[in-house]
């Protein structure tokens, strides 16, 4: 069938229209057949057997075309009905015949379409198209594509109106849908980010010091191990419930997107950052209550970034840019709180990413080492081994401590590599101190998250090994409680693996994280590092002093050595020697040295043991 055009009835449906009907356009201006009547033209120029074919390609036109073809009198009554106006609508051609165009019509639109519409569709020349919501028999509200031409006789009289009437319900209704897909977050029924970001230009457009607008960037603090726990689905089923509470907490006026993963945006016009403030802690504690599923009691808590227009940005995308820079300082600032946007935030940002950009140069213009921090046995003063420290003097930007770019590495992906060379060239260095006949020691090297939740570390370990033709038991790996914890269950397999190829694994930092004491004793490990902080005071703070002497008796209880790091002073020394704590690193018995201060401890211990 041939694509309906607005204006003009296709000719082989005016073919089809009863013979004494002339539609108008046949009327129009420079139509072959406006001389004289169509019909009259048509039985001149045709014979007999062509006039019959003609009415047979009518009639079957009008019985067999999936368009329903409706014949209208100048009351706008039911003249004709076809067999695809009876599907279309559920009344059969008996009883449509002499029904006003009402009957077709829902209650809501009926009285719109007055006698003055019907009177212009009468009166329309050439035709006319039009969306109508209209009624089938069963009270379905269906939507139709219409086109309209009203019917003249020889003499110019208005005699009607032919239809032709198509059901596109199905059309529309997919078109509507496709536009609420490119409109909402699929999962949570909330705005889409795109939505929301013009939702936000136009707000902006509005906007002036008088009628300032809050863009707010919400993330839910530990959503990861809710879906490590319980499985993305009851994930899913918690960020729609959360969904749910933002919406209902909204004012009429705001709007709130789901940016992806556990991430929204609310937009809060003519809002200033106290109000917004008020509003957001409101919003917290709605979603601070708990949410029951699969039998599991959660309880959320959100970082919150404010950015507000016109001081924070501008435009959607840098008010956006502001409002999750202010996100990452709630989060630094211990999660579970607001904060707003401040300049020095953007500073933070354009040197995290110059950081970036030059640790990706690191590597390949040979700018990062290893510095080694000797470890001693407290009864014995014995060399026990080294930390291996990584150290990045930069080109361009000189030396930057592992505290700045360590995290950097970790947010842009590029750990993995950077651990790997720290890996190879600690190994590197253990096989040329075995190369030089020293007394062999052990290793310590730092692991971060990305690279102990790799699936083949155990192997990558092994080869290297192998590569460097070193012992096992010569390497040991630090992992912070945080990076152990982070999924427990992954982690035991990971340590029993390491544990199989003979490696040894310590828990740096002990005591700052938040540790299960049912895994520690599960875990394949070795020895427990009382993080500096507490060795720091243990002398005048009687609380640190009571940690550390719980650390070390718990840790002998599970038959772990424990190392104390950040040893600055002699009493720090002797108290911890006291208490029994087996070894200590620090200042005091050594600062992290470039190897070749190592190799003269190595030396010097060879001297004091020979
Ligand atoms: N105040 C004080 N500090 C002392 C003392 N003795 C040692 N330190 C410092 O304490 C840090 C100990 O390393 P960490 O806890 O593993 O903490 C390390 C570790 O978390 C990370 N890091 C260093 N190298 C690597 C690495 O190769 N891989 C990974 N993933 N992280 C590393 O960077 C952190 C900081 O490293 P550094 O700046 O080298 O800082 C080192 C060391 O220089 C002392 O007596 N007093």
């Amino acid at each position: 069938m041939p694509p309906m055009e607005p204006d003009v009835l296709p000719p082989e449906y005016a073919a089809a229209l009863p013979a004494r009907l002339v539609p108008s356009q046949r009327a129009q201006a420079g139509d072959p057949g406006t001389a004289e009547p169509a019909h009259a033209a048509g039985l001149r120029h045709t014979d007999e057997s062509e006039l019959l074919a003609a009415r047979q390609r009518s009639q079957l036109l009008w019985e067999q075309s999936a368009l329903g073809m409706v014949e209208w009198d100048e009351g706008f009554r039911v003249r004709e009905w076809n067999p695809a106006a009876e599907r279309i609508f559920g009344y059969t051609r008996d009883e449509a015949l002499g029904q006003h165009a009402h009957f077709i019509l829902p209650d809501t639109v009926r009285n719109s379409v007055s006698r003055e519409v019907l009177d212009i569709l009468l009166a329309q020349q050439g035709g006319s198209y039009s969306l109508n919501a209209n009624l089938h028999r069963d009270g379905r509200v269906i939507q139709c594509e219409w086109f309209n031409t009203s019917l003249v006789d020889e003499n110019g009289q208005t005699l009607g109106v032919t239809s032709l009437v198509q059901d596109v319900s199905e059309r529309e209704a997919a078109q509507t849908h496709n536009r609420y897909l490119a409109e909402h977050d699929e999962l949570t029924g909330l705005y889409n980010r795109k939505y929301l970001s013009h939702r936000a230009e136009h707000a902006i457009s509005l906007a002036s010091a008088q009628q300032p607008l809050a863009l707010a960037f919400i993330d839910l603090d530990n959503f990861k191990h809710v879906n490590d726990t319980l499985g993305h689905s009851a994930g899913d089923r918690l960020l729609c419930l959360l969904a749910a509470r933002i919406g209902a907490q909204l004012r009429a006026h705001d709007c709130a997107a789901r940016q992806g993963g556990d991430e929204f945006i609310l937009l809060l016009p003519d809002t200033t950052l106290p109000l917004a403030g008020a509003l957001l802690d409101e919003l917290a504690a709605a979603l601070a209550a708990p949410c029951h599923i699969d039998g599991h009691e959660i309880c959320v808590t959100v970082s919150i970034g404010v950015a507000c227009y016109p001081q924070d940005g501008e435009d959607f995308d840098t008010l956006l840019r502001s409002a999750d820079m202010a996100m990452y300082d709630a989060k630094r600032d211990g999660k579970n709180t607001w904060r707003g946007f401040r300049a020095p935030l953007r500073d933070r940002a354009s040197r995290q990413m110059l950081l970036e950009s030059a640790l990706h140069r690191a590597l390949a213009r040979d700018e990062l080492s290893l510095h080694y921090q000797p470890q001693f046995a407290l009864g014995s003063q014995q060399l026990l081994g080294f930390e291996a420290l990584l150290r990045w003097h930069s080109e361009d930007l000189g030396t930057v401590s592992p505290v700045e770019f360590i995290p950097v590495a970790e947010s842009c992906g590029l750990i993995a590599m950077i651990g790997d060379w720290v890996l190879q060239e600690a190994l590197r260095q253990l096989s040329r101190w075995q190369a030089a006949g020293f007394a062999p020691v052990p290793v310590a090297v730092n692991l971060s998250a990305a690279q102990f939740l790799q699936s083949d570390l155990a192997e990558r370990i092994a080869r290297a090994l192998d590569a460097h033709a070193v012992d096992a038991a010569l390497l040991e790996l630090e992992l912070t409680e945080s990076v152990a914890m982070q999924r427990p269950e992954e982690a035991l397999e990971q340590l029993a693996a390491l544990h199989a190829l003979g490696i040894r694994v310590s828990i740096d930092d002990f005591g700052t994280g938040y540790s299960s004491l049912s895994y520690l004793k599960r875990f394949r490990l070795d020895r427990l590092k009382i993080d500096r902080s507490f060795v720091a005071d243990i002398v005048e703070d009687h609380e640190d002093r009571a940690i550390v002497e719980a650390v070390i008796r718990m840790a002998g209880a599970l038959g772990l050595k424990t190392l104390a790091e950040g040893l600055e002073t002699p009493e720090q020394l002797a108290w911890l020697t006291a208490q029994g704590c087996d070894a200590a690193q620090g200042y005091l018995l050594g600062r992290p040295a470039p190897a070749g201060e190592a190799t003269a401890w190595l030396r010097a211990q060879a001297v004091a043991t020979t």
